[in-house]
């Protein structure tokens, strides 16, 4: 664990979609969102500016939907990427609820259910200290959230993206089904591409690099996590050049 503390004026946060899931499998837990809603708001009255993209994990991935043939990818593509509209909305109203001014973007025009995402009044309100939840991925099928918070914290211009996930941060394989990986704490984003470390897509990753943006892995599941591994206070595997 690295205690140093690690000042960022502006981070993008990337929550996985599958955290907002309830223990018995519904698709959104009110008690995990107002948790994650809290820490959200304890990170951006602390000071921290603060873009979020949300995962549709708990709800659809295209690529998985599309394995079973009756789907093609830009149609399952375009229902993940409003799923994350709809884990957008959730997060939305419940930074509102903890006291902190949110507002939804989607990269997916619905003017009559959320802004439109743009570039100047989004920078406008992170100016502001209010957090944008950036809805929708990139707007395009074959992409991922992943891709979709690299390309807007680089417009952003945010200092790094935290990735915040169900593992608490980068290792040799996926610990999930190899036990005995090992968790770098620090990584090039070469070393990241060039050993094929599945944590991030391979887009998003050289997105990073080509921009020098630091991407930072957590555990959503750790308390407080985002506070805490902004701060050096949780495990985690910062990916810089
Ligand atoms: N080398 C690795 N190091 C760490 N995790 C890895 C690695 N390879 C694969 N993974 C897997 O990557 C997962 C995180 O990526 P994934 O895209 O599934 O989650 P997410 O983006 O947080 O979720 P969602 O799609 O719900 O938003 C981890 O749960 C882990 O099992
Ligand atoms: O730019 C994007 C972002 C996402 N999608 C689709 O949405 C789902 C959910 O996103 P995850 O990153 O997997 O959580 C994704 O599987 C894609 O189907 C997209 O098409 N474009």
């Amino acid at each position: 664990m690295c205690s140093v503390t690690r000042p960022y004026r502006r981070v993008l946060v990337k929550l996985s979609g599958e955290a907002f899931a309830a223990p018995d499998g519904y698709w959104l837990s009110a008690q995990i969102l107002a948790e994650l809603a809290a820490d959200i708001a304890a990170t951006a009255e602390a000071g921290t500016q603060l873009a979020i993209v949300i995962g549709g994990g708990n709800i659809i991935r295209g690529a998985r939907m599309t394995q079973a043939g009756w789907i093609d990818r830009p149609t399952a593509d375009s229902m993940g990427m409003l799923a994350t509209v709809m884990n957008s909305l959730a997060l939305e109203t419940a930074l509102n609820a903890a006291g902190v001014s949110a507002r939804t973007m989607s990269a997916v025009s619905m003017p009559s259910i959320c802004e439109t995402y743009a570039r100047q009044p989004a920078l406008h309100y992170l100016d502001r200290g209010q957090v944008v939840v950036l809805a929708g991925g990139t707007g395009n099928p074959f992409f991922t959230t992943d891709t979709a918070a690299v390309l807007r914290a680089a417009e952003l211009r945010c200092q790094a993206v935290l990735k915040a996930t169900q593992v608490d941060g980068v290792y040799s394989a996926d610990p999930k089904s190899n036990p005995g990986a090992v968790r770098y704490d620090r990584l090039t984003h070469d070393e990241a591409i060039q050993r094929d470390l599945k944590v991030m897509d391979t887009a998003a990753f050289a997105l990073a690099r080509e921009s020098r943006l630091t991407v930072i892995v957590g555990s959503v599941h750790a308390p407080s996590s985002v506070r805490a591994i902004l701060q050096g206070g949780a495990p985690s595997t910062v990916v810089a050049p």
